[in-house]
């Protein structure tokens, strides 16, 4: 379980949301929504325990995140607008290094079933500098499938992607939420209707007030 109380964040001229609070429980979707500005990937950030609030907490399992230190990063994934990847390397060998940055065992085996899931059997071993933007964002998700966490933080994932491969990530959500898994995502589209049990918040219905 995720949850947030009383969460404020400023920017020079503005509130972008302010005493904001929601719990969100194993297996549900938290979409966040709201116009170009209006905070979303802020929050994302906020909630990946990174940067801190202006005011207001996060608990994970009902602990605030600031004890929780590693052991909150050991349980989430993070795609943000960048995909993370080192680009230099191949989508294969960019799971491995994910994979051994968190301790987390990965056979061969594994990441290459998790590659060929997300349609790169053919790309695993080009540099991902060589690839399309969406096979980037293909060889990103790849971490989601072969190294399982249970909360997912995802901002835009769908950018990039063709509509199949939409509808594949949203039955990988849909699948990570029936396994008991907590997503919390940011798309200015409808979500594929595989994703059930989701929960919209819409930003800009608290942003906008000015700093006095
Ligand atoms: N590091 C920063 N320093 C100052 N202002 C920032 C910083 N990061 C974001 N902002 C500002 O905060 C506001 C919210 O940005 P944010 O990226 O959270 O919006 P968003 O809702 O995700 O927008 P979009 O739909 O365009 O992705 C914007 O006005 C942005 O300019």
């Amino acid at each position: 379980m995720l949850s947030v109380s009383g969460l404020s964040a400023l920017r020079v001229d503005r509130t972008l949301f302010s005493k904001l609070s929601f719990t969100l429980n194993s297996g549900q979707c938290l979409h966040l929504r709201g116009a170009n500005g209006a905070g979303k990937t802020t929050l994302l950030k906020l909630l990946t325990g990174l940067n801190r609030p202006q005011s207001g907490e996060i608990y994970w399992q009902q602990q605030a995140l600031p004890s929780l230190g590693e052991q909150y990063a050991a349980a989430l994934h993070y795609l943000g607008h960048k995909d993370g990847l080192k680009e230099l390397l191949s989508p294969y060998a960019n799971l491995r290094m994910a994979a051994e940055l968190a301790g987390q065992p990965l056979s061969d085996e594994a990441a290459l079933q998790a590659l060929a899931k997300v349609g790169l059997s053919h790309q695993c071993d080009l540099a991902v500098r060589s690839l399309s933007q969406g096979q980037k964002k293909r060889a990103a998700l790849a971490k989601l499938l072969a190294l399982p966490r249970p909360l997912w933080l995802l901002d835009e994932p769908f950018v990039a992607l063709d509509t199949q491969a939409q509808d594949q990530l949203g039955g990988w959500i849909s699948q990570q939420l029936s396994s008991g898994g907590l997503v919390i995502l940011t798309s200015h589209q409808t979500l594929p209707t595989a994703i059930s049990q989701v929960i919209e918040l819409d930003l800009a219905l608290s942003q906008g007030s000015k700093n006095e």
